[in-house]
């Protein structure tokens, strides 16, 4: 039986990631890419589907555990009768091969201590053949190869290997488990105790570049480092979360899987490492991009591999039960074949802020650029699936509309601004029309919002990013309308749904219902804060923060009722919401290309950025 969602740790080479339980146990490990097959799959099913655990004999939840420094090395520490012993997890920067280090430290006393390692290829379908030699093993299994090297000795017991053995204080007992493609010879085994050292250098090296200063560091660094724990380094593409399937509703259906590169979380990601001194992750992303939607504008998809693949099929994996029971589980996302409007503008969005942010200018990026506004031109009036990806009938949706009119107008600040060329008279037209089609279409003067899709008796929370695209000021009598509508109809224990599922019949096409997406909720606290209510916006801010685990992880959702994470974990979406609002009540504003004209990124020399 998997933990909590809340109860996961993240450990991460920057190509893939591991999930480990405060019970010690790694649940959750694709080996060697994010998308990959799981080798560790309990997270979905139960230890049957692959698990490696390693705690004190008859021993559950760690006493406490934290990150090192700012680093992805996880320590878990118990106190038994016996005395305290410490486990050190982490995934060193990829080498040769993809490793994972757990070094058990007595710290007083001596601990008897047992080591359970249960692998299961292609998401637990698959027993490998395990070969003992000396204190290791490799096990194989179509295209995968898994060594372990360590210094107790291994037994087999039921299919899964173990090890028992006692620490006193001062004892390290490494395991180090390495992945390569069966094919290729054993790689060198990393030395641990180096691994350990080298992994906490990179990533507090990675962290110095900071240029956050304020309220909130160490949560602000937090999820900077768990961002980048979602980039995949080979590339520069970001996954929007770790995981697939961790469901939205416990034991219902809402299971996705989030281990692609979606161009909207990316480019929300990417303000966020802007906005905080990361340039080189945009500049990566901007080749992953330009790359990645190569070719015809009219196939921009909406999310690719993280390789810049366009084919994410969907399927379910019918063997494995569910988080909770929660089936399907789902690998591949069918949303990728959606129209969502608002990636163009997005894109469009990033692309210029990376080029204010000092990015050099970038022909191929403006010959994008020019593919991808020449094609919203042509279809910015069309119903489509929204940022939502709603499965039910393509809508007017509002939010779609302001983000093709957020496009038109990048692309004319960048002509204005950059000296680049572009028919600036008809971009500027474009502009003024779609605009006014959403005041008139997609607001409901009677009663004062706007709505989420044209006609619709429904708000929703993507509402709240109107005035921070430009769209409207935030003292504009009509946003103010609408942040009120959205806390009165979306808000949920004071948390903020993306929308009324059961608004105008059922717009998103799915049974049940979900948790509260937190990005919306930082949403909402950034916009109390606009609109002057700084106060609540505040409170709403330290309940969030309130919200995350133990080493400060949220996931995609939070369930009001069961006081849980719901939705994959971590999420980007989530992470970034907390930076941007961090930083918006600390008085950096998020910058969006909205305001260059303003501010013109004179802020880039700001303690707080
Ligand atoms: O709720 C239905 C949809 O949920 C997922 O999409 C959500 O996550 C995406 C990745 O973070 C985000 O970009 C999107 O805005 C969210 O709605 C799922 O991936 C979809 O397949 C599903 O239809």
């Amino acid at each position: 039986m998997p933990g909590a969602i809340e109860d996961y740790a993240l450990l991460g080479d920057l190509q893939t990631a591991a999930l480990v339980g405060l019970d010690g146990g790694i649940d959750w490990l694709c080996l060697p890419a994010f998308d990959s097959p799981a080798c560790f799959a309990a997270l979905l099913d139960d230890e049957r589907a692959g698990r490696w655990r390693i705690a004190p004999a008859g021993h559950g939840h760690a006493t406490r555990r934290r990150y090192r420094g700012h680093s992805l090395v996880v320590e878990s520490e118990w106190d038994t009768a016996e005395g305290t012993v410490r486990l050190v997890d982490c995934m060193p920067p990829r080498g040769e091969a993809a490793d994972v280090v757990r070094v058990v430290e007595g710290v007083s006393g001596r601990v008897r201590m047992r080591m359970w390692l249960r692998l299961r290829f292609d998401y637990g379908s698959v027993a490998p053949w395990t070969r003992y030699g000396g204190h290791g093993l490799s096990a194989i299994a179509g295209p995968d190869a898994v060594w372990l090297n360590t210094t107790v000795a291994l037994s087999e017991i039921a299919g899964a290997v173990c090890a028992e053995f006692a620490v006193s204080a001062g004892d390290r007992v490494p395991f180090v488990l390495t992945h390569t493609p069966s094919h290729l010879p054993q790689p060198t085994p990393v030395d641990p105790f180096r691994a350990v050292a080298d992994t906490v250098g990179f990533w507090e090296n990675w962290i110095s570049r900071c240029r956050y200063r304020g309220p909130w560091d160490a949560a602000v660094r937090r999820a900077l480092v768990t961002l980048k724990a979602l980039t995949y380094a080979p590339t520069g593409g970001i996954v929007a979360a770790a995981t697939t399937s961790l469901p939205e509703q416990l034991g219902g259906p809402r299971n996705w899987d989030y281990r692609y590169c979606w161009l909207r979380d990316a480019t929300f990601t990417l303000q966020a490492l802007l906005g905080t001194g990361f340039v080189d992750e945009a500049r990566a992303w901007r080749e992953w991009l330009v790359r990645a939607v190569a070719g015809d504008p009219a196939k921009l998809q909406i999310m690719y591999g993280t390789d810049g693949r366009r084919r994410l099929p969907e399927y379910t994996v019918d063997w494995l039960s569910g988080y909770e029971g929660s089936a399907p589980v789902r690998v591949g996302n069918a949303a990728a074949d959606q129209l969502q409007l608002d990636v163009w503008g997005e894109v469009l969005d990033c692309l210029h802020l990376a080029r204010e942010a000092g990015l050099p200018t970038h022909d191929v990026a403006w010959d994008l650029q020019r593919a991808l506004l020449d094609h919203l031109e042509g279809h910015w009036d069309e119903p489509d699936n929204s940022l939502w990806e709603v499965r039910g009938p393509r809508r007017h949706f509002v939010h779609s509309k302001v983000l093709a009119w957020a496009g038109v107008d990048r692309a004319l600040h960048t002509v204005e601004h950059h000296g680049l060329d572009g028919p600036v008279d008809r971009w500027r037209r474009l502009r003024d029309r779609i605009h006014a089609e959403v005041c008139e279409h997609g607001f409901d003067a009677r009663r004062g919002t706007f709505t989420q899709f044209y006609g619709s008796q429904g708000v929703d929370a993507a509402l709240l990013l109107l005035p921070r695209v430009g769209f409207l000021p935030w003292d504009d009598p009509r946003v103010r309308g609408t942040v009120d509508a959205v806390r009165h109809h979306l808000c949920r224990d004071g948390l903020v749904l993306r929308y009324q599922p059961d608004a105008d019949g059922g717009v998103d096409g799915l049974p049940g219902t979900e948790g509260a997406f937190l990005a919306c909720s930082f949403w909402l606290a950034d916009a109390l804060h606009a609109t002057g209510r700084t106060e609540q916006a505040r409170a709403l801010f330290q309940r969030l923060l309130d919200l995350r685990n133990d080493v400060g992880l949220l996931s995609e959702e939070y369930d009001t009722v069961n006081r849980r994470h719901v939705g994959n974990t971590p999420q980007a979406f989530s992470m970034v919401g907390l930076i941007n609002t961090a930083r918006e009540l600390a008085g950096s504003h998020t910058r969006t290309s909205a305001d260059t004209d303003e501010q013109d990124l004179t802020d880039r020399d700001d303690t707080t950025l």
